[in-house]
């Protein structure tokens, strides 16, 4: 069984998706570090992120893997571990160009659809275009306003220009970021963390919160 959790940037997809991963006993897999990662490579190697034959052709030649553990996701280039590094304002800022590319997004999609289920599926399009058949499906919004304000503990900017970035970021985003028609939409904005963890798990079908996960 797949649960997927889609949402605008800082929504708070993977706290969420984390929490109620951790409350099912299933892993969660964050769809964006994989564009954050081949986003950095790019980056490190000085390629031009608008060209998706020379990401792919140097994600070819230095793999990724996300490992979709428990207590959070870890993505590695062969020996190396890229996670710390995923969350940077430069890798913010490039993501977006490397996001909308088909043949990048194809990339993903494969490496994503070939983990074993059961998971919770976090991103902007698990419920419409990776797992369509996800069992459960979810769409977190929140106020820039509020989502700059949630960000800023973890960023070095201040909160203008946080929320100036993401609004930036939503219109980039808007294509491939949008709730299933069969999502319930959750305004996280007046939801502690642990208030949209307890909204998902209380609307989830009881097979699924009982434990009793179904691999497929
Ligand atoms: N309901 C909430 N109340 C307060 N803080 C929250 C809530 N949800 C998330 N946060 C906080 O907001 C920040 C962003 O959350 P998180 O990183 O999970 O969002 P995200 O949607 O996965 O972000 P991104 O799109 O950049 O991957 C984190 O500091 C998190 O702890
Ligand atoms: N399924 C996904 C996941 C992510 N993206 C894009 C959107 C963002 O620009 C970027 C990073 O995602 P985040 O870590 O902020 O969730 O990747 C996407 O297009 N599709």
């Amino acid at each position: 069984m797949i649960v997927t959790i889609d949402g605008v940037a800082a929504s708070g997809k993977s706290s969420v998706s984390g929490g109620v991963a951790r409350a099912l006993g299933v892993p969660f897999i964050s769809s964006g570090l994989l564009y954050r990662a081949a986003t950095l490579l790019g980056l490190e190697a000085r390629l031009d992120l608008h060209s998706a034959p020379a990401l792919l052709a140097h994600l070819h030649t230095h793999p990724l893997r996300l490992e979709p553990l428990a207590q959070g996701n870890r993505v590695w280039q062969e020996g190396r571990e890229l996670t710390d590094e995923l969350h940077s304002s430069r890798v913010d800022r490039g993501v977006s160009v490397v996001a909308v590319l088909p043949e990048v997004r194809a990339w993903v999609d494969a490496q994503l659809r070939a983990l074993p289920s059961p998971f919770v599926a976090e991103g902007r399009d698990m419920g419409t275009n990776v797992f369509p058949h996800a069992g459960a499906k979810f769409y977190l919004t929140a106020s820039p306003h509020i989502r700059a304000q949630r960000r800023a503990h973890e960023r070095p900017e201040d909160v203008p220009a946080i929320e100036a970035a993401l609004i930036h970021r939503d219109e980039l985003d808007r294509v491939q970021s949008a709730p299933a028609a069969d999502a319930v939409v959750i305004d996280t904005g007046p939801l502690t963390l642990n208030g949209v963890i307890q909204t998902i798990l209380a609307q989830l079908p009881e097979r699924l919160r009982s434990g009793q996960v179904p691999s497929a």
